[in-house]
C-alpha cells in the first residue's frame, strides 16, 4: 500500500510548467528524499501533495485522510513571543483536539526541547526552531509528514539533530522531504525521486539508484610521477577509464571489478609506484545525481 501515489501530476504557472507529468509512488512507511537542483519543482509538488496548491492536471492519491497530512513549510515562522510549549500546544488545539496535551510534553522531549519548552522560541536558534517545527507537525500523529528542506540553513549540529529526528520518525509515519543536499538523503531516505525541470528522472530505493548507475572505481593516491602509473594501468584489459584527479591521485574505472580487486595492487607493484593510499570509491549520489541531471 502507498501513501502517495501521482498519475501524470502537472502544475502550470502562467506559461511556465513548474511541474510536467509526475508519476510519484511513496510507500507506506518510507522515508522519501525528493531531489533536485533549484526550481525543479520540489516546492511546488509538496504545495500539490498537501493540497495547498490546486494541479493543472493529473491525479493525487493520498492512501490516508487529507487531515492525517502534516506540511512543514521551508521556513516555518512562529509568533516569537510563544513558548516551545505553546507553539506545539497550539498545533495539537488547531489539528487534532482529541490528542491528550500531555502528547505535547512528549513530542517536545522527541524532539530534544524539554529544557526549551517554557522558553519563548524568538531566542530559539534555526535548528531549534526547525526541530519545533517538526514537533509542531507530529503532535497530531499524522501518516504523512511532508517537510521542505527541512535541513537548509542548518549548521553541522543543527544539521544533525534534525537529520536524527526525521530517522527516528521513518517506520511510524511516511515522510516525504525536499532537499537539495544529496547527503542528507543519503544519510535518512530510503528511497529517492531525482526530479529535474518538473519531471522526475528516477525513482526508487537509494540502493538501485547507486548499484545501477555509479561505475565501480578504485581511488589511487601516490607520489609524482603519475605517467607509468597511468600507462601501466591503462594497458590492463580490465581497466575501463584512468582519470587523473590531482597532483598525486587517479580514478580507475572498471567494468570487472574482481579483476580489479586482484590486480590493481600487482599493477602498482610492478611499476614501483609509491603507493599513499588505496580505496574503493563508494557509489556517491551527488555522482549519480550529476549524471542524471547533465
Ligand atoms: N507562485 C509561482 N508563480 C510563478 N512561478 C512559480 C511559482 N512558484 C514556483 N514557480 C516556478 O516554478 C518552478 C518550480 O519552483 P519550485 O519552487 O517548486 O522549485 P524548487 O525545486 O522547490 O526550487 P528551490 O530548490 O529553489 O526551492 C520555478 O521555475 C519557479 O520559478
Amino acid at each position: 500500500m502507498n501513501a502517495v501515489t501521482t498519475a501524470g501530476l502537472r502544475k502550470r504557472y502562467g506559461r511556465h510548467e513548474a511541474l510536467a507529468g509526475v508519476d510519484l509512488v511513496v510507500p507506506r512507511g518510507s522515508v522519501y528524499g525528493l531531489v533536485g537542483p533549484n526550481g525543479a519543482g520540489k516546492t511546488t509538488l509538496l504545495a500539490v501533495l498537501a493540497g495547498l496548491r490546486r494541479p493543472t492536471g493529473g491525479t493525487v492519491d493520498l492512501g490516508c485522510d487529507r487531515r492525517r497530512v502534516a506540511v512543514l513549510p521551508d521556513t516555518p515562522g512562529f509568533d516569537p513571543w510563544l513558548t516551545g510549549s505553546e507553539v506545539v500546544d497550539l498545533a495539537r488545539a488547531l489539528t487534532a483536539p482529541e490528542v491528550p496535551g500531555r502528547r505535547v510534553a512528549e513530542v517536545l522531549a522527541d524532539a530534544g526541547l524539554t529544557g526549551a519548552a517554557h522558553r519563548r522560541v524568538g531566542g530559539y536558534s534555526r535548528g531549534m526552531l526547525q526541530r519545533l517545527g517538526i514537533a509542531a507537525t507530529v503532535v497530531g500523529d499524522p501518516e504523512l509528514l511532508l517537510l521542505d528542506e527541512p535541513c537548509s540553513a542548518l549548521d553541522p549540529a543543527g544539521r544533525r539533530e534534525v537529520l536524527e529526528l526525521i530517522a527516528r520518525l521513518g517506520g511510524r509515519a511516511t515522510v516525504v522531504l525536499s532537499t537539495h543536499l544529496l547527503a542528507d538523503v543519503q544519510e535518512v531516505c530510503d528511497r529517492v525521486g531525482v526530479l529535474d525541470d518538473g519531471r522526475l528522472l528516477h525513482q526508487g530505493s537509494l540502493d538501485d539508484l547507486l548499484v545501477g548507475r555509479a561505475a565501480p572505481a578504485w581511488v589511487v593516491r601516490c607520489r609524482p610521477p603519475l605517467e607509468p602509473v597511468e600507462a601501466a594501468l591503462s594497458a590492463r584489459p580490465w581497466v575501463a577509464a584512468v582519470r587523473r584527479t590531482g597532483a598525486e591521485e587517479l580514478v580507475v574505472e572498471t567494468s570487472a571489478p574482481a579483476d580489479a580487486e586482484t590486480d590493481l595492487v600487482r599493477v602498482l607493484a610492478d611499476v614501483g609506484a609509491h603507493v599513499l593510499r588505496v580505496d574503493r570509491r563508494s557509489a556517491d549520489l551527488e555522482d549519480v545525481f550529476l549524471e542524471l541531471t547533465r
